[in-house]
């Protein structure tokens, strides 16, 4: 049975006097894999910071079910290019996470984990180069061992793949589509890429001003696609 895990109920956020969204309702299942589309400016990266709480909503809901503590958000930014002096190699930079003022260094488990990360996305092999001197699709790689670590129940990419080839990014998504399937981790793809969007997802949001969409991926059709594109 499918159960809740995100719950939006008439949100409505502006920046001061500009308003981003309107009454958005949507209910996010537990191991949904959900693709959000729409033109530049429309408000998906402000979507993305109302549920990592960096946003408050302006009006209306946005529950996290059952409870706050019961989900755990992973998040995976939009590619960055690193500096190539950066002084950490990958398995330094996926332990991060487990970084603690004062206690620098990680614990038998924590270490574990980070082992056990780095074999998931495939990153063991690389993992002693230095992050800066990575490939773009083993940088990302790096940026998503980073969000599994403390094995998040909800997985945001943010465009995490547009600036990736074709090869990289179908190697990111098949990963994070295993994971989807295997452990029901719950996930949103923000992206420009429509073919990618049905080819990995089960669900969509279309984002458009003033307005929104959502259905089942097999409903994203590119008439609907050109259709929305014009609103
Ligand atoms: N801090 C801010 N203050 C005022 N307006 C903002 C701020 N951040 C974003 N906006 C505006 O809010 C709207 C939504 O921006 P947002 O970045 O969420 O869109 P987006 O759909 O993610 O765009 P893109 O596809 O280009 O990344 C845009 O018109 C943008 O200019």
């Amino acid at each position: 049975m499918t159960e809740p895990i995100l719950k939006l109920t008439d949100l409505d956020f502006a920046y001061s006097d500009k308003r981003v969204f309107t009454g958005l309702n949507y209910t996010l299942n537990q191991g949904d894999f959900l693709s959000i589309v729409g033109e530049n400016g429309v408000g998906k990266t402000t979507l993305m910071k109302l549920i990592l709480q960096e946003l408050k909503p302006t009006g209306g809901e946005l529950a996290f079910l059952p409870t706050r503590q019961a989900v755990k958000v992973g998040y995976v930014p939009q590619f960055r290019n690193i500096d190539p002096e950066y002084p950490l190699c990958i398995e330094d930079f996926v332990g991060l996470n487990f970084a603690k003022v004062g206690l620098p260094w990680l614990t038998k488990k924590e270490r574990q984990r980070v082992t056990e990360i780095l074999a998931e996305t495939k990153l063991t092999p690389m993992r002693k180069r230095p992050l800066g001197q990575a490939s773009g699709g083993e940088k990302q790689k790096a940026y998503l061992a980073q969000a599994l670590l403390d094995k998040p129940n909800l997985l945001i990419l943010d465009e995490s793949t547009a600036s990736l080839d074709p090869v990289a990014k179908t190697e990111l998504l098949d990963l994070v589509k295993q994971l989807n399937e295997d452990l029901a981790l719950t996930v949103i793809f923000v992206t420009h890429d429509i073919p990618l969007a049905r080819r990995y997802a089960n669900k969509y949001l279309f984002l458009t001003p003033g307005n929104y969409e959502a259905d089942d991926i097999t409903a994203l059709t590119d008439e609907k696609v050109g259709r929305m594109r014009n609103v």
